[in-house]
């Protein structure tokens, strides 16, 4: 499939690198480009006369597709489809990333995600559809068949069944991520925009095991994070142990943000974004070799996205140093200190001062409760014994006489649930 990729801007120049890369993601291969900077008209969203010019450009490369980096309206999709070659399509920047990600869906919720998505997109130009064909103007508009009215009332509905599926979904992970915290896990999630090197800096905390016990019971865990220099090769969610040290980590990667995003479409992710909403702490990782404008723009679309429904505080990891000397990474640090104050640096390829985004990571962890508990030697004392040894940071374990003394930290739930069993414990001892 060959496209053209054309973008409007009100002022200065159209940067296209990232639809070019997004139209590449998509599979398609970039034969031509056109700009254009201007205030939005009406009917075609270019100049009309950039549309004649767009014409002859795609008949010229035999594209089949023409890919608009701006929103479109669905009469303007219909307007420059109208200009271009016999079935050349019009594809703007959001239909694209839906094919992005209808190609790359493999769960069951990435699929119910997608088709959500469509949903959300089709349904006002179904009425835009319904309202030409009243008119009776422009009968099969956009190719779509016969007029329909019945289609916007099916659109309604489906739309209504997959967000029910999506929730029940949504609970069974929110159910999860109690039971791992119950089992002593801190939750952390990689965030960022796309392609800043997420997948890579998991594989480089995890440890070897994959949390692959789950994977009958949660399609919805990939097995392996892949990286691939390539916008949204990560999709679903993906987790795996790391050990920092004291901690039991979970660290679960995301799909990447992009920027003009409409809000239905991230609201159709939001439940792969629940991971990062309801994560102890985000690891919101920034590809530092790009140019500050560049970072900048990345890191407020990611606090964009993030903005209202995170929960968990955030520490900013600039990836990617192996690419970058000392002077240039001091300079952007400065530059960018009000979006990303105090970062990490590291290089998730190389591993360059991981060790010391592991530290950070302990650090910014919910802090963990000490406790001293004085057990007597009965029956169930040593499955007690073992429990807290599997759910939090044992300092001692001493066995004086009849006693077991046991000094460890843990999360406050964590200890809660000790107390209560020793105090079981003891009144079944002095029965
Ligand atoms: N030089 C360098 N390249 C890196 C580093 N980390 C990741 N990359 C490269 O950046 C590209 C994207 O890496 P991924 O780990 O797939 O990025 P991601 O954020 O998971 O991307 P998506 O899942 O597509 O959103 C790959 O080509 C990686 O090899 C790094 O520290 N240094
Ligand atoms: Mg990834």
């Amino acid at each position: 499939m060959k496209a053209v990729v054309a973008k409007r801007v009100e002022r200065g120049d159209a940067d296209l690198s990232e639809i070019r890369d997004l139209a590449r993601a998509a599979g398609y291969e970039v034969v031509g480009e056109l700009t254009q900077t201007r205030e939005e008209d009406a009917a075609y969203a270019f100049g009309e006369g950039k549309v004649e010019e767009l014409a002859v450009l795609t008949h010229e490369v035999d594209a089949d597709a023409v890919i608009v980096d701006n929103r479109l309206g669905p009469y303007q999709t219909y307007n420059i489809g109208g200009k271009l070659p016999e079935g050349v399509e019009v594809v703007d920047r959001f239909t694209l990333i839906l094919d992005i990600f209808g190609q790359r869906a493999q769960t069951r919720k990435a699929q119910l995600q997608v088709e959500l998505a469509e949903l959300r997109y089709e349904l006002p130009r179904a009425e835009a559809k319904t309202s030409l064909a009243k008119r009776d103007e422009r009968p099969g508009f956009m190719g779509l068949g016969e007029y329909d009215e019945s289609r916007e009332r099916d659109i309604k509905n489906q739309i209504a069944d997959i967000k029910r599926e999506l929730d029940a979904i949504a609970e069974k992970a929110e159910t999860r991520r109690e039971q791992r915290r119950e089992s002593g896990f801190d939750l952390v999630a990689l965030a960022g925009y796309t392609n800043a090197g997420k997948s890579t800096l998991m594989r480089r905390l995890a440890a070897e095991l994959d949390v692959d016990e789950n994977e009958d019971r949660h399609p919805d865990l990939d097995t392996t994070a892949e990286s691939e220099d390539r916008l949204f090769t990560t999709l679903g969610t993906t987790t795996r142990r790391a050990d920092t040290g004291r901690r039991d980590v979970l660290l679960t990667d995301t799909v990447g943000f992009v920027s003009d995003l409409p809000h239905w479409l991230v609201e159709s992710f939001e439940s792969t974004l629940d991971s990062v909403y309801h994560a102890d702490l985000v690891l919101l990782v920034v590809d530092a070799s790009e140019p500050i404008e560049e970072m900048r723009e990345k890191l407020v679309t990611c606090h964009d996205t993030l903005y209202e429904r995170n929960e968990a505080p955030i520490v900013t990891v600039l990836n990617k140093i192996d690419r970058v000397d000392e002077a240039e990474l001091a300079e952007k640090r400065e530059a960018l200190s009000a979006l990303a104050p105090n970062p990490v640096a590291v290089s998730g390829l190389t591993g360059e001062r991981v060790d010391e985004l592991r530290d950070r990571i302990e650090r910014e962890l919910p802090d963990w409760q000490f406790e001293r508990l004085v057990l007597p030697l009965a029956d169930d004392t040593m499955s007690l014994v073992s429990w807290v040894h599997d759910h939090a940071n044992v300092e001692a374990e001493e066995y004086e006489g009849e006693q077991v003394v046991l000094e460890f930290e843990a999360r406050p739930s964590i200890v809660e649930r000790a107390r209560a069993k020793a105090s079981d414990l003891a009144a079944v001892e002095s029965a």
